[in-house]
């Protein structure tokens, strides 16, 4: 049956990294006998040029009507050093978040063995990490009201706020995913000072009695940011709040390689969104420098939870681990010996091709 996929390349290197995982998925196709259909919309700041709205009704849509939508990134530095901008390319991705009702992140974080000789952090440590990240998604101080500046401009506020019914999905999915690993669920917080921190501990703790054989710890959330790098290989499942998970996994790329390798599926209520973690990376844009293993891993993740591709997602990480073999990496893996944006998706998509011949 034709599945239809939503792509919303954004800004930046948005559109350089989803071209190619979009190529890899048409050798999926191919291989495989697939029959996939793409429609392109807009999100961000090319939205913002054309219709005046980050997030337009017609791209809430055509994502209501895929089975599966591919995001690369958003954001423009025209926006980001105008503090005062009304319109944000940001808002359309948060909105895109919450009406989509994305409420679960998930980030898988993996140290790879071709890269480890590269790592700017220490073999012996990173090697054999293995974790993943779920970051809550439609709550917490990215979406919390009250919101702004005081009328004399000189104060400013945000809110972060949850409800037990928001920290409860999410965390029954890390439950599920740690049944299926090392059974560990790790809940990163910082209830020593916030109030919501306090009731994630509170509704996680309770939870946990609904899963026996999965282990609960919590850490601070500080804390957290030094024992990823100091000890990755403790770590399990980590569960936590939206802006902590922001960060924490941007620190954690760095054991896999760079910001550009991470992947991510955002789940939600009926419809899920495959990501590179990354932003849009305004610098390298137009420069075929960019890594697009982030974008083609979200590919991969695309086809394993939202079709149950076990296998054609499976190809894909086998060939993007070939790709690191044979040193086919962008700039930022290897500056000696790089690699194009292209050359490296097109590496990935030969390989992929190769798999009718076998
Ligand atoms: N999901 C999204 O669409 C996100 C959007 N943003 C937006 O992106 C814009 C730039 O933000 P930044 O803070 O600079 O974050 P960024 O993630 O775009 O880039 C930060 C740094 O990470 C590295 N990097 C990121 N992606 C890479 C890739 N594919 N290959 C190689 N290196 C890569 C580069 O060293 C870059 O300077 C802003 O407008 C921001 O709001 C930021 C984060 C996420
Ligand atoms: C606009 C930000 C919340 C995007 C971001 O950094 C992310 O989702 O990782
Ligand atoms: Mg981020």
């Amino acid at each position: 049956m034709k599945k239809h996929i939503a792509v919303l390349s954004g800004d930046g290197i948005g559109p350089e990294v989803t071209a190619q995982a979009l190529k890899v998925l048409k050798a999926v196709g191919e291989v495989y006998g697939h029959e996939f259909a793409y429609k392109e919309a807009l999100v961000g700041a090319c939205a913002i040029d054309a219709t005046g709205n980050p997030f337009p009704e017609e791209t809430e849509q055509v994502c209501q009507q895929a089975d599966a939508i591919l995001f690369g990134a958003i954001g423009h530095p025209k926006y980001d050093n105008d503090p005062k901008a009304k319109v944000r390319p940001e808002q359309g991705l948060l909105a895109m978040r919450k009406k989509l009702g994305l409420f679960s992140n998930v980030r898988p974080v993996k140290s790879y063995k071709a890269l480890l000789p590269i790592s700017p952090l220490k073999e012996e440590i990173i090697d054999g990490t293995d974790f993943v990240v779920f970051r809550e998604l439609t709550g917490g101080i990215y979406f919390g009201q009250p919101r702004g500046r005081s009328e004399d401009g000189k104060n400013a506020f945000d809110t972060c706020a949850y409800s037990t019914d928001e920290i409860t999905r999410v965390s029954r999915l890390a439950f599920e995913a740690a049944q299926n690993r090392r059974k560990k669920v790790t809940l990163v917080d910082k209830a020593n000072v916030l109030a919501t921190s306090r009731l994630w501990r509170e509704t996680v703790k309770e939870l946990v009695s609904e899963y026996p054989d999965v282990e609960l710890d919590f850490m601070f959330v500080d804390n957290a940011a030094m024992k990823i790098i100091q000890n990755p290989r403790d770590f399990d499942v980590v569960l936590t709040e939206n802006m902590f998970g922001d960060i924490i996994t941007d620190e954690a790329s760095v054991i896999s390689g760079s910001l550009g390798m991470l992947p991510s599926a955002s789940i939600g209520l009926n419809q899920s969104l495959y990501e590179p973690i990354h932003g849009s990376y305004p610098q390298a844009a137009g420069k075929n420098i960019a890594n697009p293993f982030g974008a083609i891993l979200s590919a991969a993740m695309l086809l394993e939870y939202s079709f149950g591709m076990i296998e054609e997602s499976k190809a894909i990480n086998d060939a993007v681990m070939q790709a690191m073999d044979e040193g086919f990496v962008t700039e930022d893996i290897n500056k000696d010996q790089a690699k194009g944006t292209e050359e490296v998706g097109d590496h990935v998509t030969e390989y992929i091709k190769q798999l009718t011949t076998v």
